[in-house]
């Protein structure tokens, strides 16, 4: 955007400043032309008042005309008019005694005064413009006018005048006439062509001068200065394409474009992969929103890489919100397999071992122990009483099981014993120490209590964790049956 914006700027500068060049240019040769203008007519007015003096005198009328011409590059051709148009003397000899009726003759008889010509058809088809200066004798009477004329379709002082100005950066020079005739132009083929539809003409029609910027006749855009000269109500235009001047500055601009090319795609590239490293650790993050409650999430996130200081703060972030969620997630299973009264695995937690240890097709055994005549102590001790039995008979499991034990409250009073890689022996022998353990020891009521047990050992994949409680179940209703306090094998 600076770019453009800096290349638009030098290019407005650039147009203000040909303008203005230009402006300058064309109002310094109206200056020099005004002046040359001014110098002509005194040089005419001396030679008016030596061809007063003598104006029937031949020698002396073609010497002045010769000096006319030949003194400077004025003229092409200088002439003396007698006042019925008669040309009395002339540096081209043909005119001589030729009566004079084109439109600048004419105009220079009929005012008597200094004048300077519209351009017009001259003898031989030549389009002239006159500058012509009257003559009275001592009693002023006028008797006719001498005059210098300017070709103006071939060599003349407007081209010594204005110089040369069609340079190679494309800068030329026109001069219009006071009707908006082109009277010098670099092309002299359009010498005499009307512009006056060009907008900067119309200007100087209205006696206007400055610079503009246009559209010229030919469709070219041109920076363009112009100033009419006085005298002769001329118009000078000095002007430029716009395209021409523009040249350099485009050219350097798309050089400029071309060289930094190379520059853009590179830092483009770069910009790219470094945006592929900044993005890879918010991907990565993002990606592992959707499963931060696996198991596993935690690890994963740790294995990002957070190698900028805000990434890192967000993989730390996350990092110890995974924790908490699984800590709570953990408490939360927890307490949803574990019995509150006793603190043991609850019926959820001990269906969910069986069917892992079923599946996993290892060996294992079940103990289903439960209180005999619960009832009574309830009864007799009361609820509260009865829950603190409750609790001590799950302390005594904790005592007497080992560590790869799952200690069971299944419900009410009954409790359940798991022990893993444990047949049917094993597990009676571990059912009956409990048992001993439980009526030899003092329970809250103030007396022992005794329990019955049903053991069963897991027969296989073949055999349903239902069926396997209950081959237990019943063992544990025939130790009831058979009095109590005792383990059975189901
Ligand atoms: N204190 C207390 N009592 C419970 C709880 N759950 C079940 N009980 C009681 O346990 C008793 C079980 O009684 P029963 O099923 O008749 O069995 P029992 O009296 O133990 O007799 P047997 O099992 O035949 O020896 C009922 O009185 C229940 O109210 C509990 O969480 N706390």
């Amino acid at each position: 955007n600076s770019f453009l914006a800096s290349y638009h700027t030098q290019r407005d500068q650039l147009m203000g400043q040909t303008l203005e060049t230009n402006r300058a240019y064309a109002a310094k040769l109206a200056d020099v032309t005004e002046g040359f203008f001014v110098a002509t007519q005194d040089q005419l007015a001396y030679s008016a008042e030596i061809l007063a003096a003598g104006f029937a005198d031949q020698p002396l009328m073609d010497n002045e005309v010769r000096r006319l011409t030949q003194q400077s590059d004025t003229f092409n051709t200088a002439l003396v008019v007698r006042a019925d148009g008669v040309v009395m003397a002339s540096s081209a000899n043909y005119l001589v005694g030729q009566q004079l009726t084109s439109a600048g003759a004419r105009e220079a008889l009929h005012n008597k005064l200094p004048a300077i010509s519209h351009p017009y058809l001259g003898v031989n088809d030549r389009l002239v413009v006159m500058i012509s200066h009257p003559i009275y004798d001592s009693k002023r009477r006028y008797l006719g006018y001498v005059g210098g004329a300017i070709h103006l379709r071939s060599r003349n002082i407007l081209h010594t005048l204005l110089g040369v100005h069609h340079y190679r950066d494309g800068s030329s020079l026109y001069v219009v006439d006071a009707d908006g005739t082109l009277i010098y132009h670099e092309d002299q083929g359009r010498v005499g062509e009307d512009v006056t539809a060009n907008t900067v003409v119309q200007a100087l029609l209205r006696s206007e001068q400055g610079a503009e910027r246009l559209t010229n006749l030919r469709g070219v855009d041109m920076l363009a200065g112009y100033a009419r000269v006085p005298a002769s109500s001329w118009g000078i235009v000095a002007q430029r394409p716009t395209e021409v001047t523009l040249r350099d500055l485009d050219t350097l601009v798309w050089s400029t474009i071309r060289n930094a090319i190379p520059l853009m795609i590179l830092s483009l590239l770069l910009l790219a992969w470094l945006s592929k490293f900044i993005v890879r650790p918010l991907r990565d993050l993002a990606n592992m929103a959707p499963e931060l409650d696996a198991a596993d999430a935690p690890e994963r996130l740790e294995k990002v890489g957070g190698w900028y200081y805000e990434a890192d703060r967000l993989k730390r972030g996350l990092l110890t919100g995974v924790t908490l969620l699984h800590q709570k997630l953990g408490r939360l299973n927890q307490e949803n397999v574990t019995d509150p009264l006793t603190g043991l695995t609850n019926r959820r937690g001990l269906e969910q071992t069986l069917d892992s240890w079923r599946q996993q097709g290892a060996p294992f055994a079940v103990a289903i122990l439960d209180v005999d005549h619960f009832k009574r102590v309830n009864d007799t001790y009361g609820h509260d009483i009865g829950d603190e039995v409750l609790r001590f008979l799950a302390r005594q499991m904790r005592e007497s099981a080992r560590v790869s034990d799952l200690l069971c409250r299944s419900g009410g009073e009954e409790f359940v014993l798991l022990l893993p890689g444990a047949g049917l022996e094993e597990a009676l022998g571990a059912a009956q120490r409990l048992c001993d353990r439980i009526a030899c020891t003092i329970s809250p009521t103030g007396e022992a209590i005794t329990v019955s047990v049903g053991v069963a050992d897991h027969r296989g994949h073949d055999e349903t964790v239902e069926a396997l409680l209950k081959r237990a179940d019943q063992a544990l209703y025939g130790a009831k049956r058979t009095g109590r306090n005792r383990v059975l094998a189901g």
